[in-house]
């Protein structure tokens, strides 16, 4: 069985290459990154190493890279032969990979009515939903009545923190054990995949809620406060007890806001957080805020980690978030020259002020209960 991967980077290689390949798939992955795909296919094989005191290590055989910048032609070709197509690129590049996904489905189509999932494993809600949009623009009308019968686009929720690599051997990952993916079986097209560790659920919206909003909310405290007090990683800022209370305070907004949206039990959720703030501080994984803070503008967006769970506190829970929104005056003031998101961000905050760009990024109406919360926060913060 073929997968097609695109994104050979630390969660594709980390996580769905080693759950696809432990399911006998051989993996083609796609990238744009040269010196990987020229290992990949130089040594056929990676591992994988659990960041834990056992160290446990899996080797991944059977894979390739396809360079897509110098190769198109090749990447068609796999698409055509795929059993299965992921990917795992960031959603800013789901746009950029629509089109030749696009023209892999459309040559396939010329050759066999094989239907193929093609599943995007981001941190996002809507990943596959967004990528069928993307690709569906490259198609005629004809082909998108055709290709909606025989290519489903699953949404998906994938849980497993792979921090950026250190290793000498460029392709060796080093990851946490703890996994978790999960995909809407209801837009499956013909057989569901059967990859070992993959869970199935009819509706994914309160799963990747609930990851989004606690996994990836505290997440994103601990980097933008992290970073603020000046920590480099997040087991370094979790160290402190003034971000540990920041995180918890803002998991507990969130967490209310989730468990009025979806009736989860207040005692399973609790432990799902604690379960999450243990994770947080592996003391085998040195995760930079700069990673987990990558990104800003998309983390600022209405439906993200920060805006939405702040949102619903305040239309459920009827409460104002003050540690969610801290987190966001925090998120609005990051400074990073490396990335780029973070420098247009500043160049936006510079020309328009923190009100009009929080209201510009995050798609909040101007008379939003939640921006002069926000503000407040954000004048804290400045005296701090
Ligand atoms: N790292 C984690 O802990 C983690 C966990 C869950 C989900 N995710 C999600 O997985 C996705 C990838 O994150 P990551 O941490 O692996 O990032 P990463 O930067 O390590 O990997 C992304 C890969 O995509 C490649 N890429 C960029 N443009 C491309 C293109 N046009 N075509 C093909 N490949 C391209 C890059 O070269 C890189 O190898 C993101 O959506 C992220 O939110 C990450
Ligand atoms: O990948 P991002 O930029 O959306 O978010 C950064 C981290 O929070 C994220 O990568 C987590 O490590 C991951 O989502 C854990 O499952």
């Amino acid at each position: 069985m073929l997968a097609v991967h695109f994104g050979a980077g630390n969660i594709g290689r980390g996580f769905i290459g080693a759950l696809l390949s432990k399911s006998d798939f051989t993996i083609n992955f796609v990238d744009v990154n040269k010196d990987v795909i020229d290992a990949l296919n130089e040594k056929q094989q990676y591992k994988v190493v659990l960041a834990d005191e056992n160290k446990e290590e899996l080797l991944v055989k059977n894979v390739s890279g396809i360079n897509s910048l110098a190769n198109p032609e090749q990447v068609i070709e796999a698409i055509e032969k795929a059993d299965i197509v992921t990917t795992a690129v960031g959603p800013n590049v789901l746009p950029i990979i629509a089109e030749i996904i696009a023209k892999g489905l459309t040559q396939r189509k010329s050759i066999t009515d094989r239907p193929l999932n093609i599943i995007a494993c981001e941190n996002m809600i809507g990943a596959s939903t967004l990528l069928k949009e993307k690709v569906f623009e490259h198609l005629t009308d004809q082909e998108q009545a055709e290709f909606v019968k025989l290519y489903g686009f699953p949404d998906s929720a994938v849980d497993r923190i792979v921090p950026n690599q250190v290793n000498e051997d460029l392709l060796t990952v080093s990851v946490e054990p703890y996994y978790e993916w999960i995909v809407e079986d209801t837009e499956i097209k013909g057989n569901k995949p059967a990859i070992d560790g993959l869970t199935y659920v009819n509706d994914l919206t309160p799963y990747i809620e609930r990851k989004l909003f606690t996994v990836n909310t505290g997440h994103a405290v601990a980097a933008y406060l992290g970073h603020f007090l000046d920590y480099k990683t997040i087991k370094e800022a979790m160290d402190t007890e003034l971000i540990q209370d920041w995180v918890k305070g803002a998991l507990n907004e969130s967490g209310e806001a989730l468990i009025h949206m979806y009736q989860f039990e207040k005692e399973n959720h609790q432990a799902y957080i604690t379960k999450i703030l243990n994770r947080f501080v592996n003391p085998y994984i040195s995760d930079e805020v700069t990673r987990v803070g990558r990104g800003p503008i998309r983390k600022l967006g209405g439906n993200d980690r920060l805006i939405r769970p702040a949102s619903l506190y305040l239309e459920k829970v009827k409460k104002e978030p003050i540690y969610l929104a801290q987190a966001i005056a925090a998120a609005l003031m990051y400074k990073n020259d490396q990335d780029e998101e973070a420098v247009t961000l500043q160049q936006q905050v510079e020309e328009k002020g923190y009100e009009q760009t929080l209201r510009e990024i995050s798609g909040l109406s101007g008379d939003h209960p939640l921006i002069p919360v926000v503000m407040n926060q954000l004048e804290q913060l400045k005296n701090k």
